[in-house]
């Protein structure tokens, strides 16, 4: 068997890259790649806000993870050089690595940091697995042309490969409506809703859990589940979509009156991004949907997020998976280092 060293940059030490961290301190080394290689993965560089760190013998991932999550900054971590600020510090001062990880804060006006990030590392040949959706969302051409690999299967659903079922479904089939509930937040927050808790303290409840953005609003507003249906319109229907072209409704004028009339009728409110063609295209729509409760969507838990395709002649596929935490996103990171990389 081969085995193969394999040297990550990660940036953004939060939900995501702290869950990370844990899943390569647990075991994740020496873990099969898709093509058999066995893969040692070493943590050789990391960023936060507070800027880049960098060991080539390798940050041990479980001290950095402990080290965050007790409040640390990354440039305070015993035994470490620090170089720089950003990733692109990391790469001008030397720091070698195989593939970058971004886990920031996404941008929406700029792409920030973490467009960034991903710019530097693959213009320096280095691919990038991203949790991070604005830099795809904003520069989707650009990041799925030409050059090294980017792959993105965490920012479409957590641990929910949503792009590699479509787009295995519809290779025999065409889809007639895709509807997509795949912010966990906002599935979350409405749930707990209507169980009768405060929006504060859902919104509260969903923070704790790690699920939820920095920016709640980012959620709350619909603009993370718009740019989920970006994406999965671009890479399963070939949409060019961007996010003006989504028709975007957040959650937070539904009070718990509505969602208690809804189930009274036979119906519970998802918030549903919905994909249907429009003639030229596909229209683009987030927005909360009364939908009737033997739907798919109106069955999952609070916990879950799910995508049903509706197709021609392949009937109508249905996917749901159960997130209470970043944890299963995390796996889903590591999924796409291991076959990216192996
Ligand atoms: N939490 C989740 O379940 C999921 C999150 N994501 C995405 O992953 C990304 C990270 O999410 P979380 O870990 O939940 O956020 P978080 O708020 O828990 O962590 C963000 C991290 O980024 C760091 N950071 C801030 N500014 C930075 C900069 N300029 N350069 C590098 N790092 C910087 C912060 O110090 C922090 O360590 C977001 O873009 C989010 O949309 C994707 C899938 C699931
Ligand atoms: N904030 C997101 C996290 C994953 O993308 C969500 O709630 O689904």
């Amino acid at each position: 068997m081969t085995r193969k060293t394999v040297r990550l940059a990660l940036s953004g030490l939060g939900a995501i890259g702290g869950s990370l961290l844990r899943l390569i301190a647990d075991g994740a080394q020496g873990t099969y790649s898709p093509r058999g290689t066995a893969l040692d993965l070493r943590v050789v560089a990391a960023v936060d806000s507070s800027g880049a760190i960098a060991d080539a013998a390798g940050i041990d991932p479980a001290p950095l993870a402990a080290h965050k999550a007790a409040g640390g900054r990354a440039v305070d971590l015993p035994g470490v050089t620090v170089a720089g600020r950003t990733v692109a510090d990391l790469l001008a001062a030397g720091v070698e690595f195989d593939l970058l990880v971004e886990a920031g804060p996404g941008d929406l006006e700029t792409g920030g940091a973490g467009l960034a990030a991903v710019r530097a590392a693959r213009a320096a040949g280095l691919p990038v697995v991203l949790a991070a959706k604005a830099p795809l969302v904003l520069a989707w051409d650009e990041l799925t042309g030409p050059g090294p690999a980017v792959a993105y299967s965490a920012c479409v659903g957590g641990a929910l490969p949503t792009v590699t079922l479509l787009r295995a479904t519809l290779t025999s089939a065409r889809a007639s409506k895709i509807e997509a509930a795949l912010n966990g937040t906002s599935v979350y927050v409405l749930s707990l809703i209507e169980d009768g808790l405060s929006p504060a303290d859902a919104v509260a409840r969903a923070q704790a859990t790690g699920i939820a953005e920095p920016d709640p609003s980012f959620d709350l507003d619909g603009w993370d589940a718009a740019c989920k249906l970006v994406i999965l319109a671009n890479a399963t229907l070939g949409a060019h979509a961007r996010l003006t072209d989504v028709d975007r409704t957040g959650i937070t004028d539904v009070t718990r009156d509505d969602l208690l009339r809804a189930r009274a009728t036979g119906h519970r409110i998802v918030p549903v991004g919905t994909a249907v063609p429009n003639g030229t295209g596909w229209r683009l729509t987030v927005a909360p949907v009364a939908l009737p409760a033997d739907h798919p969507l109106a069955r999952m838990d609070p916990e879950e997020m799910g995508v049903v395709v509706h197709t021609d002649v392949a009937g109508r596929l249905c996917a749901t998976t159960r997130e209470p935490d970043a944890v299963p996103s995390a796996a889903a990171v590591l999924r796409d280092i291991l076959t990216t990389a192996g």
